[in-house]
């Protein structure tokens, strides 16, 4: 089967980030996409993050009624500081049929050079990449530090998709339940109902 590996933090899982999943589902023919919840975020070391159980819970609530969207939690089960390049060779360990492709927003591409050898993500996955907001794709110049590490070729195989921009991160959704605003139609309806109920990202 053809995967797309979704990565994040979903602190909580929002609208944008379900519409990522579904454009790479559409426009690659993904069979499945795994949304895989980081244990601990590599680049957001002290970020006071949500407990696992509710943002797992939260992503499960959000891909109800989309039997090829699943929930991954391998990165939550190891436990540990949360590089992609190890949840790809696990994964591709446990799945060697499968072809795996690694979704991500642009501004995750800009930093890919800090990332955990960014070659071997190259080796393991096609890296399919989608605009965040209504920026255009990584100008050259953004990408020069990653070039410099994995090379011009192994650029020139980034998959870009458009989706429709969408002004929206997980940051501003804890800013506005933290300041009693509404995040009605920002996150689906059960992950809002979830929020109030376990009174989370409260201030
Ligand atoms: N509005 C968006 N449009 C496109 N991609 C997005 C958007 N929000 C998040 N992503 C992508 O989803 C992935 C996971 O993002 P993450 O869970 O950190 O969400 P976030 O909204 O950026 O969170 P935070 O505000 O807490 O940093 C990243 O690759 C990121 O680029
Ligand atoms: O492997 C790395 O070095 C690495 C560095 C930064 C981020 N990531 C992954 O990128 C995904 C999105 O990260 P974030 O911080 O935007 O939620 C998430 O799955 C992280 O584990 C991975």
């Amino acid at each position: 089967m053809r995967i797309g590996l979704y990565g994040g933090t979903f602190d909580p899982v929002h609208l944008a980030h379900l519409v990522l999943a579904e454009t790479c589902r559409e426009k690659l023919q993904l069979d499945q996409v795994w949304f895989i919840p980081a244990y601990q975020p590599p680049h957001k070391p002290g970020r006071v993050i949500l407990e696992p159980k509710h943002r797992i819970q939260m992503l499960k609530l959000a891909v109800v009624g989309m039997p090829c969207f699943k929930v991954e939690p391998v990165e939550i089960q190891r436990g540990e500081i949360s590089y992609t390049v190890d949840t790809l060779r696990q994964l591709r360990q446990l799945h060697p049929q499968h072809e795996f492709f690694l979704l991500m927003g642009a501004d995750s591409l800009t930093m890919l050079h800090t990332w955990k050898e960014p070659q071997a993500l190259f080796e393991l996955a096609t890296l399919a990449v989608v605009n965040r907001g209504k920026e255009p794709a990584p100008a050259v110049g953004d990408l020069a530090e990653l070039r410099s590490i994995v090379g011009e070729v192994a650029l020139a195989k980034i998959l870009h998709l458009r989706m429709p921009g969408m002004d929206l991160s997980a940051t501003t959704l804890r800013e506005n339940v933290a300041q009693g605003r509404s995040i009605r139609f920002l996150v689906p309806r059960a992950v809002e109902a979830y929020i109030e109920a376990n009174h989370c990202y409260r201030s």
